[in-house]
């Protein structure tokens, strides 16, 4: 496949970062030219798009598609070298139109008051670096938010938008400029460009680089100080410290900080002791949160679950990656809609048209399609899990993906379980939680239509809300658990597996009437049930039960 077939196919794979798309799967071409090609062009496409609306190529060259042209014209029009093969159908496709597209080209640049190409490129680059602010998170747990604007920031200027910061940045790269978040305490966003990576208040762990949307599940999860809390999924910890620091030292709080991959324990253990953690986090190292025990002594009290699960990662953008922006309507643009054939209507979509090429989109499509199920019912896993701890009273749950079927299909699917319904977990709404200020909420239509749950879900649209894409929401419950009654349920449900097993058909259809609202513990139920005698302690607790009823 040649390097702009490939990088094609990669620009429009939906999932996951560039870098990602990149350099953690098998490519033929080399992974650093195809990340430069495809950052390039993206950078570019506004004008790119331009010239291929107005010179209408793509319905004339029937082998280019949207994201093929854009590659193509990046390395024609923009690049000393040309398109980077020595001939071949695509390149001549695009060579055939060659004084066209330089014609138009060089009108879609003047139209932008920019001289040359040089001046092209660095107004593009310009605006590349001022896209998304470098979010900065103040650690609670070593400093205030007035002492290090105080020691390392005391020559900048604070800023009311965050818009302005970005314009300051687009006019001076280092503009000294910063701006409080008004949402999450002791976040602070600074110009793109900034490196702190030398600065000293990073170094001690004063400072902790966390992207904006990445700080709302902590911030949502809002425990009480001495609050008992689980970070259930922790690694590299921007989300375990963030609970330390709201937790603060001394008060008794706790995070426990569960990471099933040791390599990634390693990187968190790191961080939490730079960060200052160690006395109020306890790390398990390698340990897989699913087989903790809610009812353990050491968690039963916990009262705080953070939830950030592996995910697909579609909503994480790094501040030189772009999404690619479909084409508007070519002909409509101009003012001359003219008919186009249906065949010539399919070639338009910015999908790959080649046959072969239809085929494996096709196939990779159905593969990324299972891939996000799995991932959503692990993620659907993992809050079920949360919600069998006997204290729980809040969960949040978080993702990094822009994909509803691992955010709100999640939500539902939850909230239709049995242990959410007979424990009483409810979604928290907006009014009711810490972000009911910030705008963008869940998709109507992935939540069924419900109102409530739609606006309790919380959405970032990645550059557009200053950052990644992500998505978070909170899970609470308002009563006890009777963990007596619960524990005889449980108990209830596993006999009554075994006697369906046993007297299949004249129990079957049968309810357990054990709990108000007439659910079956269809978890315990499907426990695998053992066909034999009934122990002489399970015979004491049916007899209890039916003298219960
Ligand atoms: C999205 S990352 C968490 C990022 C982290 N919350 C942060 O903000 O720094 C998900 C992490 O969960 C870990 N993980 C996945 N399944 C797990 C499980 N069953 N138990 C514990 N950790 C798990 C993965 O190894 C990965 O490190």
């Amino acid at each position: 496949m040649s390097l702009y077939l490939e990088a094609a196919t990669i620009l429009t794979a939906p999932n996951g970062s560039l870098k990602s798309r990149i350099y953690h799967q098998p490519v033929k071409s080399p992974p650093a030219r195809l990340y430069a090609l495809i950052v390039e062009t993206l950078k570019h496409q506004a004008i790119l798009n331009e010239v291929i609306e107005n010179s209408g190529i793509l319905g004339i060259e029937k082998k280019l598609t949207h994201p093929l042209a854009l590659l193509l014209l990046h390395d024609h029009l923009l690049t000393r070298n040309g398109i980077a093969t020595s001939s071949g159908p695509l390149k001549n496709a695009v060579l055939k139109h060659k004084a066209r597209l330089s014609a138009e080209f060089t009108r879609a640049r003047i139209r932008r008051g920019l001289g040359s190409t040089a001046a092209l490129k660095e107004a593009a680059d310009k605006e590349a670096a001022a896209k998304i602010p470098r979010w900065v998170r103040v650690n609670a747990l070593k400093t205030t938010l007035s002492d290090v604007l105080k020691a390392g920031f005391a020559e900048y200027m604070e800023v009311a938008e965050l818009k302005s910061l970005l314009d300051a940045a687009a006019t001076a790269k280092n503009a000294r400029v910063y701006y409080k978040d008004p949402i999450v305490e002791n976040l602070l966003a600074f110009p793109p460009a900034i490196d702190l990576i030398a600065h000293p208040l990073y170094k001690s762990g004063a400072l902790i680089l966390q992207d904006r949307s990445s700080c709302l599940p902590a911030h949502l999860l809002d425990p009480p100080k001495g609050a008992r809390t689980i970070d259930a999924t922790a690694a590299p910890g921007n989300k375990t410290t963030h609970i330390a620091a709201l937790l603060g030292d001394g008060n008794g709080g706790t995070v426990t900080a569960f990471e099933k991959d040791s390599r990634r324990a390693e990187v968190l253990k790191k961080m939490v002791s730079r960060a200052g953690g160690d006395a109020v986090i306890t790390i398990k190292a390698g340990e897989d949160f699913l087989k903790a025990d809610p009812k353990s002594e050491e968690l039963r009290g916990v009262t705080h679950l953070l939830l950030d699960p592996s995910c697909s990662g579609s909503g994480i953008v790094s501040r030189e990656e772009y999404s690619l922006i479909p084409l508007s309507d070519p002909a409509e643009k101009n003012g001359k809609k003219r008919k186009r054939s249906a065949a010539e209507k399919v070639k338009q979509k910015p999908l790959i048209v080649e046959e072969e090429q239809g085929e494996q989109e096709e196939s990779r499509q159905d593969m990324e399609k299972s891939r996000l199920l799995a991932l959503a019912e692990f993620q659907k896993g993992t809050i079920l899990h949360a919600m069998k701890f006997p204290k729980a009273r809040k969960i949040t749950y978080s993702t990094c993906s822009i994909h509803a079927e691992e955010n709100e299909d999640v939500v539902m699917g939850v909230l239709a379980s049995a242990v959410a319904r007979r424990r009483g977990w409810r979604v928290e709404r907006r009014e009711e939680g810490t972000l009911r200020g910030w705008e963008r909420r869940g998709l109507l239509e992935r939540c069924g239509g419900d109102e409530v749950v739609a606006q309790a879900c919380v959405r970032c649209n990645p550059i557009e809300d200053g950052g990644i894409g992500f998505f978070v929401v909170a899970f609470v419950r308002d009563g006890d658990v009777d963990e007596e009654a619960e524990e005889v349920a449980e108990e209830g449900s596993k006999v009554q597996a075994e006697d369906n097993t046993v007297q299949k058909e004249a129990e079957e259809g049968e309810e357990w009437k054990g709990f108000s609202d007439g659910e079956v513990d269809t978890e315990a139920a499907e426990e695998k049930p053992q066909v034999q005698a009934e122990s002489g302690e399970k015979q004491k607790k049916k007899k209890k039960r039916q003298k219960r009823k």
